[in-house]
């Protein structure tokens, strides 16, 4: 099933009312309209921060909700309790998510084009991310494996589109990283063209999963990027990575810089895409993630 064609038909038709559950899962409709934030604080979810809003109405709460919390489909917003919220999240789970454990996983092969990607309709999850961001490091800690994916304190060590078979049924796919100024002239041009080309043809790509360094400042290289997946309806999930680092770059907290870059996204997103924070050194939110994943997946597999 084309989850993306169906999607972008169906967000092309506006509405002020509650998502209808086919257009819940994932927020394409960027720049449709500014939500007026009604929560100074975006990292607090739903139930913490609707307390801080004076008298709210059901209304109001319910446009709040609608924005903030990523609401997956098959769960009634009404019926959304604090403890259906991940950790570190705007994630919901619900009836969607299953088996999300990876049992194995094998190296599938190295692409230097999207049309040289594998060929079957097994649903796949693009990790994208500056160079450095930890993209082969989160994914060998989802595995829990040391050296699936190559990591590298050298920026720009993957190069090719590296399709990772989990459980035998579906995909991780490494990408290189955007933004390595010191790459080869060669590898740059290639990452736009050949990067962005898997992107737009890719029809068994469930989720970009974009990750974000919350130890630095927001970046417009990363806004930039979110906003090119947007303008093309391509779902995302922000993963905030090495959230570890007690003290990030220039004196902030990742807290501080996850709150900051999602205030940024905000003013372009009607709805609130999912996000979650991760650290590839303490495993924080990879069971988490992995079960998001899996209501994507089985939601797309359906
Ligand atoms: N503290 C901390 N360091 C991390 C984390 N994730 C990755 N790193 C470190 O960041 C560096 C880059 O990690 P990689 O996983 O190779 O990054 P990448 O995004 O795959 O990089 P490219 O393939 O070059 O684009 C390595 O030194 C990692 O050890 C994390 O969650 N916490
Ligand atoms: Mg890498």
């Amino acid at each position: 099933m084309l989850l993306r064609g169906r999607l972008f038909t169906l967000l092309s038709i506006p509405s002020l009312h509650l998502p209808s559950l086919k257009s819940l899962p994932y927020n394409l409709s960027f720049n449709y309209f500014t939500q007026k934030s009604l929560n100074p604080n975006p990292k607090s979810n739903f139930h913490i921060s609707a307390s801080k809003i004076t008298k709210p109405s059901i209304s109001d709460s319910a446009r709040f909700a609608r924005t903030v919390l990523f609401v997956p489909p098959g769960v009634d917003l009404d019926e959304v309790t604090e403890e259906m919220v991940l950790p570190g999240s705007n994630i919901v789970v619900g009836p969607y998510a299953g088996h999300s454990q990876i049992k194995e996983v094998e190296f599938v092969k190295s692409s230097s084009r999207a049309r040289d990607c594998p060929r079957d309709d097994r649903p796949e999850f693009a990790i994208l991310g500056r160079s450095n961001v930890g993209k082969s490091s989160l994914i060998n800690a989802l595995v829990r494996k040391k050296e699936v994916a190559l990591t590298s304190k050298k920026p720009g060590k993957t190069q090719l589109i590296n399709h990772f078979l989990v459980n035998k049924s579906w995909y991780i796919v490494d990408l290189p990283g955007y933004g390595f100024a010191k790459a080869p002239d060669s590898a740059r041009t290639d990452w736009s063209s050949f990067t962005k080309g898997y992107f737009l043809n890719r029809e068994t790509l469930v989720a970009v999963l974009l990750l974000i360094d919350a130890s630095v400042p927001p970046q417009k290289i990363d806004l930039d990027c979110a906003s090119w997946l947007g303008r093309n309806n391509i779902p995302l999930t922000f993963v905030f990575t090495k959230c570890d680092k007690m003290k990030g770059g220039k004196g902030t907290r990742p807290d501080e810089n996850i709150r900051n870059f999602q205030e940024l996204i905000r003013q372009n997103y009607r709805e609130h895409p999912p996000w979650i924070m991760t650290s590839s050194v303490t495993g924080l939110g990879r069971d988490e993630l992995l079960l998001h994943m899996s209501q994507l997946r089985n939601y797309w597999d359906q």
